[in-house]
């Protein structure tokens, strides 16, 4: 079994070497993805350790691949190698393809034109993310394109992104410092804040994790309202398997540093073909009874996970 709550946690299940791709799986079928990555290794440099070896994975445009993997399966430091935000101690190889160049290639300045305008990153504790010693307001400023500083432009951007994130008193957001918002207003900011260049391709790295169970529910229907109001193309981490049938068309399944598996949403939890996924699921989707009505739960549309929901539902992290 998986340990939950433990971070060098294994699946007792043997992996074999081999890596199932599923007819219909991302990698096999995408024509035009918006993201391409391929054979992406990421070592540390002091040691050689690898953290993620191989990595092959599409992400077709408009739609939603959902990461999982246990804690330490590497998903956060691919999601960064993704726009070369991981530090100089890990070497990164491979292509990372993004409307036909590859990122990890790029000059300075076309790299940083697309972490501006084309690629959105929201992580887990937005709180952290945020300045403590400046106001909202000053820091989601610096976050608009071409809006001069104090401009009545840019208030109003603001206040109708932070509308459109469900923001119901966007005034004084703006006016507070990060101490004086709770966590899921702050997700809401740091969202704000990520879709004011209007990106086309959002990472969020387990947006929900920091928050408490309810505010969870209001973020993800908040991230499904704006990927399908922007048609935004989305990579989603996240430990939470209900949040990744929820939003995600296609599942990328990372067991230390490889892909074991993926494929459609719907292939990958009515029928986990790997011994690693299927721990997986079973550790998530553990529990008998609860919620076997499929009234409200997916379990008419997900099989597998019958007699699990948000009641019952744990977390494979740490
Ligand atoms: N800068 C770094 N220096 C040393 N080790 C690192 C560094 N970044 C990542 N690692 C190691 O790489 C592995 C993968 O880490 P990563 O955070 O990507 O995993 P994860 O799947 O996102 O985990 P979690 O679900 O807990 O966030 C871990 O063993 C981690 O300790």
């Amino acid at each position: 079994m998986l340990e939950i709550g433990n971070r060098n946690a294994t699946a007792e299940a043997q992996v074999p070497p081999e890596i199932l791709h599923r007819p219909g799986g991302t990698q096999t079928a995408v024509a035009d993805p918006i993201l391409s990555i391929r054979d992406l290794t990421l070592n540390l440099r002091s040691s050689g350790a690898q953290i993620a070896s191989g990595i092959n994975l599409d992400i077709p445009r408009g739609s939603a691949v959902g990461l999982i993997g246990e804690s330490g399966s590497g998903k956060s430091s691919i999601c960064l190698s993704i726009l070369r935000l991981l530090g100089q101690s890990i070497d990164v190889s491979g292509e990372v393809q993004f409307n036909g160049a590859d990122i990890l290639q790029l000059a300075t300045r076309e790299l940083n034109a697309i972490r501006r305008s084309q690629i959105a990153m929201v992580f887990q504790d937005p709180v952290s993310h945020l300045n403590p010693v400046r106001t909202i307001k000053s820091q989601f400023k610096e976050c608009l394109i071409g809006a001069a500083q104090g401009s009545v432009v840019a208030n109003a951007q603001m206040l109708s992104l932070l509308a459109e994130v469900g923001i119901r008193d966007p005034e004084r957001i703006l006016a507070a410092y990060p101490h004086e918002i709770s966590g899921g207003q702050a997700q809401r900011v740091m969202l704000a804040m990520a879709l004011s260049a209007s990106p086309k391709l959002l990472i969020a790295d387990e947006p929900t994790t920091a928050l408490d169970v309810r505010v969870q529910a209001k973020v993800l229907e908040l991230l499904r309202k704006v990927r399908d109001s922007r048609r935004l193309s989305l990579l989603m981490v996240s430990h939470d398997l209900d949040a990744v049938a929820d939003l995600c068309d296609h599942v990328v399944v990372l067991r230390h540093g490889h892909v074991v598996e993926q494929g459609s949403t719907r292939n990958i939890l009515n029928n986990p073909r790997h011994p690693y996924t299927q721990t997986l699921l079973r550790a998530f989707f553990d529990g008998t009874s609860a919620l076997d009505n499929a009234a409200n739960d997916r379990s008419a549309e997900f099989p597998s996970a019958r007699g699990t929901g948000v009641t019952q539902r744990r977390m494979i992290h740490a």
